[in-house]
């Protein structure tokens, strides 16, 4: 049977029935909107279930309340609630428990708090940061930066001629003075999956640390951190049926111990005096503030959502969606897809047009009503790489069908006779 009943999951997404191709005038549908929308944009961002922004209304409207155990019952409510979204996480990912799993706003930040913990305190200038040449800014405008900040030298494991890495590249820069490499889990550009569980191998035979950018991985397939064996692990809630404004730093226990936060204030302390402060336990240390709670609680929602689907269902839909699209615009030899065949990626297609500006054909396939990101992806020294100023990318998700890319590749090929 098919991995997925597309149709039952496209009712929990009223917004699929929305129009568009009209003039934007405010949000919702205003006249002129009669194309039928077909989302292809979801490696930046996913949809939400009606299933979660209820949980989020629910929240509001029945025990909002500021957590960490304030006396009265909204308090607590609002905190088991907030505290339980922590343990799902933990348990979807295959952490020990709610003390690897810090909340934070998104990938990015997940990404900025191991480097102010944990970078600008450890590395030094005789240490090397090894990452790869397909990373997203979050990592690689970060660690960049940190290695200018430290001194520490920061090094590119190549990416081969079809979008995968040069794992002998890679066992020629990691050596003992690696102290930490940051690898893309699924490249948000290429669609390629890297191999986590082998790149933390060799960096772990160095006494090195790994971080994994799960932002493409965790929302589209089974993901288990202790298999891998990652150090740090980050993700987005936005990017898998959840809202923005959460994301999710992994970390292994011991590490987060010994590291000291970086965002002081409330909820993350257990004594203050004028002379000094004492931290809270874990995660709380390194959640400053009053914390993204409707959100985390929503995350929770979004995790049920996606577990009652079944994570290897949706990856199996996916990758017969990627191999879909992949054989159909290859139909066109004036079509050029990055990254590995259709049979070994996950769910998204960056390609380009000869002759057409990925900004030109973004617009026309709106015309159409069919919703594809336009730019680098946050990924412009691959795309420099790949002597590309822009791509068009296709990304995939739950609710995508293949009639969906029929109509991308009929909008891509009227683009084409547009600009041949
Ligand atoms: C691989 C990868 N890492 C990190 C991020 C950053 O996530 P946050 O924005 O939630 O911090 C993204 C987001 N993907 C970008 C966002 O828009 N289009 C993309 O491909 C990503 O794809």
């Amino acid at each position: 049977p098919y991995p997925l009943d597309v149709e039952a999951v496209r009712a929990d997404f009223p917004i699929l029935q929305r129009k568009v191709g009209g003039d934007v005038t405010a949000p919702g549908e205003g006249e002129g909107d009669t194309k039928p929308l077909v989302y292809l944009d979801n490696a930046a961002t996913s949809h939400t279930p009606d299933q979660v922004v209820d949980t989020i209304a629910d929240y509001y409207r029945s025990y909002n309340s500021n957590v960490h155990r304030g006396i009265h019952q909204l308090s607590q409510e609002a905190s088991t609630a907030y505290e339980h979204a922590h343990d799902r996480v933990a348990e979807f990912i295959g952490a020990e428990g709610r003390e690897e799993v810090v909340f934070t706003k998104n990938t990015t930040e997940a990404e900025n708090l191991v480097a102010y913990a944990w970078g600008l305190n450890e590395l030094g200038p005789e240490d090397n940061v090894v990452l790869t040449e397909m990373e997203h800014h979050a990592s690689l405008v970060t660690w960049q930066q940190i290695g200018k900040k430290t001194g520490a030298d920061v090094r590119f494991i190549r990416v081969d001629d079809d979008g995968r890495l040069d794992m002998d590249h890679a066992r020629d820069l990691v050596d003992d003075d690696t102290a930490m490499a940051n690898v893309v889990h699924v490249s948000n550009t290429l669609g390629t999956v890297n191999p986590v569980a082998e790149l933390a191998d060799l960096v772990h035979d160095h006494d090195g640390l790994v971080f994994v950018d799960g932002a493409q991985s965790v929302p589209h397939m089974p993901v288990d951190v202790q298999a891998i064996d990652a150090d740090f692990f980050a993700f987005s809630g936005h990017k898998m049926c959840g809202p923005t404004g959460i994301g999710v730093l992994y970390g292994k226990q011991h590490l987060l111990e010994e590291m000291q936060p970086y965002l002081y204030g409330g909820e993350m302390i257990r004594t203050v005096t004028y002379e000094d402060s004492e931290w809270e336990d874990l995660p709380w240390k390194f959640e400053a503030g009053t914390p993204v709670i409707a959100q985390g609680i929503a995350l929770h929602a979004a995790i049920d959502y996606l577990e009652d689907l079944g994570m290897e269902n949706v990856h199996a839909h996916e990758q017969l969606l990627a191999e879909y699209a992949y054989d159909r615009l290859t139909e066109y030899d004036d079509v050029n897809i990055y990254g590995p065949p259709g049979d070994d990626r996950a769910g998204l297609v960056a390609f380009n047009v000869d002759g057409v500006h990925a900004h030109d054909l973004s617009s026309i396939l709106n015309d159409h009503g069919v919703a594809v990101r336009a730019g680098d992806h946050c990924t412009q020294p691959l795309h420099d790489k790949l002597d590309i100023a822009a791509s068009a990318r296709a990304s995939f998700y739950v609710y995508n069908t293949r009639e969906e890319i029929d109509e991308l590749v009929e909008a891509v090929d009227d683009a084409r006779q547009l600009f041949a």
